[in-house]
C-alpha cells in the first residue's frame, strides 16, 4: 500500500514516535511524505520515504496530485489545529481530495493508531480492487 506521512511542526515529535513504534509495518509498504516530515522519518528510522517538497512550499498539493490520481492508498496527517498555517488552502485541499476518493485519512493520533492496525490486519485490501478497476 502507498502511505503518506504528514505533520505539521507542532506534531512532528508525535510523528516520529508513531513512525518508530509502528516501524515493522510500515516497512512493509511504500512510504511518501512532505518534506521535512520525511526527513525526520528518515533520521529517526531505517524507513524509506519518498520525499515530496515541504508542506509550505506545495507538498501538500504533490500529495494531493497522488490522492487525485487514486495512487494513495492511507493518509496519515497529524495536523495542527491551533497554530495558523499560510498554506491552509493546500491542506483543505488535500483532506478534500481524501473525501473525493474515499481514502481512509487520519488527522490525529488516535485515528492514525487505528488505521494502521487496520492496515496490518488486511482492512483496507479493498483499496487494491478499485485500483485494479
Ligand atoms: O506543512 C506540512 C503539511 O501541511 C508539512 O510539511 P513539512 O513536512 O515539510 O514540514
Amino acid at each position: 500500500m502507498n502511505i503518506a506521512l504528514i505533520a505539521h511542526d507542532m506534531k512532528k515529535d508525535m510523528m516520529i514516535h508513531f513512525v518508530t513504534a509502528y516501524e515493522n509495518i510500515l516497512k512493509n509498504h511504500k512510504l511518501f511524505a512532505t518534506g521535512t516530515t520525511g526527513k525526520r522519518i528518515m533520521e529517526a528510522t531505517e524507513l524509506k520515504v519518498h520525499r515530496f517538497q515541504s508542506g509550505p512550499l506545495g507538498g501538500d498539493q504533490q500529495i494531493g496530485a497522488e490522492i487525485a490520481n487514486n495512487r494513495m492508498d492511507v493518509v496519515i496527517f497529524l495536523r495542527d489545529p491551533l497554530t495558523p498555517q499560510p498554506h491552509e488552502p493546500d491542506i483543505q485541499a488535500l483532506i478534500r481530495l481524501c473525501d473525493v476518493r474515499m481514502i481512509p485519512v487520519a488527522t490525529n493520533i488516535a485515528t492514525a493508531e487505528i488505521l494502521i492496525r487496520s492496515l496490518e490486519r488486511g482492512d483496507l485490501q479493498w483499496r487494491n480492487y478499485v485500483k485494479k478497476n
